[in-house]
């Protein structure tokens, strides 16, 4: 028989299979929706029962509904492949793997959910150990038809005659797949290293380095979905939150959880953590290594100490006939006492009183001492602390914080030096008064981190006393999430986006990825969305834009142990097969960082296509046209996605140039955008800006270009830049 119709025959039969699930798929949704239906139903007949039995229906219908809707929702999910795999084992039997395990009628599996143990050796079997496997088959399908399929053999002189063998290997057909918008999932074709980090168990820290294109974004999302699957209970309620480096990422990850059914997952990239404010931008990389500093929670500490601009600087109250008076120092003085009992100053508006009112009563028991009338402390205590103009005062002396108050306050460069100390230097005082001064670009990234820092310290109001006392706070509104109050907020809090927990720390498991970029004070602001969460933290120092991290400065590290405990503790993987470069691209990016990174953190790329990457030295004159040229070189010869990449402060340069092609598969990036994304081409634009960016500039040329699939186009006016 010749290859294509032993190809037809072996589809013929899979489709048949494949046939036979989606009729039960179709089956069970009917099911569950009339099991919808006769809930609704028995809620409607529960009103002319007894209360009694009002209740037992109403419950009995909320339970029906509920359990119905979730079996919808899983059998609704996108299903594109829903049968992916096959074994067949030495027992002769057969094994297909899914996207969801379902039985038929006789409840006799027809496919086994892909995270089931029985479904672990699609992953895990090699040649060297089948685990009774002889043949390992990959479907293909385009909606609801087979396509191709390929198999692997793995006990070859167990193959029984009449089992055909066909493809040439599912993961190199995978590999070479044209890359989309949304990234894929990988189910199919999981590698044996991979399945392991995948299925790790849940409890404590999980750590997953690996170079460039080694599939730890992917790893890590399955993994979500395999812990849901298997420790749903255990996690708990809070869920699952996955943080990325920027909101591009997230909506490039944001297809592949809901592909596996999994819908319940909260994707943030590390900007947008803070409900009500909105990251725009990032900084230049001086002013976001000062901000991430983890000095600057000293910082922020003294500044919700400070002051705050335009309170009264005097007290007068006449009690009994006498003036009592506190002055600018003395209410200085009481203020400082305060906060050095420690405490959340919106939390203690109360202990600010019972200072304010001890002060007073020394004045007037100073007055007694020098002739004055006698005092009852305790009465004039309870008589002036009931008194509305004493309320008022305290209401002006000691106002409700707001973290972007106390953020673009430190854009006066005198109070971001008193609050400062000794801990920044004058001219990173200078630089970071003049960007919190600079309200006008909205926040940037390691702002984000900042504000949450600072919500923390000055902690929510009491509402209901707060509302009491203030006449300017609306009830109903908290300030830290009012529109009105944030000139620099982007979207009102909460739009557009399912709701972190309230309190923020309530996740049962934590993703972080691309972790070597996070300062200190982000992963501060990380800990407390996870204070007892189980943890999986992927990284490669090698594509760090946070030198210190890469550097190994010991004092930032700190802050990440603070979360994750004791480094030692930590469950550790690393994956080191490249699936994303080609072998070419990857070796021009390998040369880039040699010398800056060891032998062993550099991947080694499986898939060779015989095409180099192209470098070419062009004119700063014609850099216009050599890059729309190159971008439409590119555009013609991939069938997916296109980026054009240069140095942050090139990109609105390189915006500029592209704004002729209005092909949507092309993106302009910068070097810090591109983080853990990926396109069929790419062209750099001036690497040597890369280099100059930053400390850790030669690091961003390496991200930059292994973000390519298929093919790399470099453009140079100055080729100093090029690796030995
Ligand atoms: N087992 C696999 N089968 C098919 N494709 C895979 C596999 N593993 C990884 N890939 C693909 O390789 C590409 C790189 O994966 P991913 O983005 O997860 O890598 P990464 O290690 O996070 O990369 P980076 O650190 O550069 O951001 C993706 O397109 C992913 O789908």
């Amino acid at each position: 028989m010749s290859e294509s119709v032993v190809l037809r025959a072996e589809i013929a039969t899979e489709q048949a299979h494949v046939d036979r699930v989606y009729l039960r798929l179709d089956e069970l949704r009917s099911q569950a929706e009339s099991m919808r239906d006769r809930g609704y139903e028995l809620g409607h007949g529960a009103r002319h029962e007894a209360v009694f039995e009002q209740a037992s229906m109403l419950f009995e219908r909320d339970v029906m509904v509920h359990h119905a809707n979730q079996t919808l929702q899983v059998l609704d999910a996108e299903h594109e492949g829903l049968v992916f795999g096959r074994l067949d084992t030495h027992e002769r039997e057969t094994v297909y793997v899914g996207r969801l395990g379902i039985r038929d009628g006789e409840f006799d599996n027809l496919v086994t959910d892909w995270r089931a143990d029985a479904a672990a050796p699609f992953y895990q079997a090699t040649a060297e150990q089948p685990m009774g496997v002889i043949r390992r088959r990959v479907i293909q399908s385009s909606g609801r038809s087979v396509t191709g399929i390929e198999d692997d053999v793995l006990m070859p002189h167990d193959l029984p005659e009449e089992m055909r063998v066909v493809g040439d290997g599912a993961l190199m057909a995978a590999l070479a797949r044209a890359r989309g918008e949304r990234m894929r999932d990988i189910v199919a074709t999981i590698q044996r290293e991979q399945d392991e980090v995948i299925r790790a168990p849940w409890r404590g820290v999980t750590e997953i380095t690996g170079g460039p294109g080694t599939g730890k974004t992917a790893v890590a999302l399955h993994r979500a979905a395999y812990l849901l699957y298997r420790y749903r209970k255990q996690i708990g309620g809070g869920g699952v939150l996955v943080i990325g480096p920027s909101e591009a990422f997230t909506t490039y990850i944001s297809r592949v959880l809901p592909s596996m059914g999994e819908t319940s997952v909260e994707l943030r990239a590390v900007g947008e953590l803070l409900d009500g404010y909105e990251a725009t931008h990032t900084d230049p990389a001086p002013v976001a290594t000062i901000k991430g500093a983890a000095r600057m929670r000293g910082v922020l500490r003294r500044a919700v100490r400070g002051t705050p601009p335009g309170v009264p600087s005097e007290l007068r109250i006449t009690y009994r006939g006498e003036v009592l008076r506190l002055a600018g120092d003395q209410l200085e003085r009481v203020r400082r006492r305060v906060h050095g009992r420690g405490g959340q100053p919106n939390r203690c508006r109360v202990h600010a009183a019972e200072a304010l009112l001890e002060a007073l009563a020394d004045v007037a028991q100073r007055h007694a001492e020098s002739g004055g009338p006698e005092v009852d402390r305790a009465r004039l205590v309870t008589e002036l602390g009931e008194r509305i103009e004493f309320h008022r005062f305290l209401v002006d002396w000691w106002p409700v914080l707001r973290p972007e108050e106390v953020l673009s306050r430190l854009g006066d460069e005198q109070r971001l030096r008193t609050a400062a100390r000794s801990q920044l230097t004058p001219d990173e005082i200078s630089i970071l008064a003049a960007s919190f001064a600079d309200t006008a670009t909205g926040y940037s990234v390691a702002d984000i981190a900042l504000l949450d820092e600072l919500r923390s310290l000055v902690g929510k109001p009491r509402r209901r006393r707060v509302a009491a006392e203030d006449p300017q706070q609306d009830p109903q509104q908290d300030p830290q999430q009012d529109p009105r109050q944030n000139p620099r907020q982007a979207r009102p809090p909460g739009a557009a986006r399912s709701s972190l927990p309230e309190h923020y720390d309530e996740f049962g498991h934590v993703i972080v990825d691309e972790a070597q970029d996070l300062s200190p004070m982000q992963w501060r602001m990380i800990g407390r969305r996870g204070r007892h969460a189980s943890w999986t933290v992927v990284g490669d120092p090698v594509q760090s834009s946070w030198y210190s991290a890469a550097d190994g400065a010991d004092a930032d590290a700190a802050e990440a142990d603070g979360v994750l405990g004791s480094p030692s503790a930590r469950r550790r993987f690393t994956l080191r097969t490249n699936y994303r470069n080609s072998a070419e691209i990857f070796s021009l990016a390998a040369r880039v960082v040699s010398g800056h990174a060891g032998a062993d953190q550099l991947p080694t790329a499986v898939r060779a296509t015989g095409i180099d990457p192209t470098v070419r030295t062009v004119d700063t004159a014609s850099l216009e046209s050599e890059v729309q040229q190159a971008a439409m070189d590119v555009l013609a010869r991939v069938e997916g996605t296109v980026a054009v990449i240069g140095a942050m402060n090139r990109v609105a340069d390189l915006e500029k140039f592209m704004s002729p092609v209005t092909d949507e598969r092309l993106t302009v990036a910068g070097s810090l955008d591109c983080k853990g994304l990926e396109y069929d081409a790419v062209v750099l634009v001036e690497p040597g800006e890369f280099l100059a960016e930053s400390v850790a500039g030669r690091r961003g040329l390496y991200v930059a270009m292994t973000r390519a699939t298929q093919r790399l186009t470099v453009l140079t006016s100055d080729p100093g830049w090029r690796p030995e």
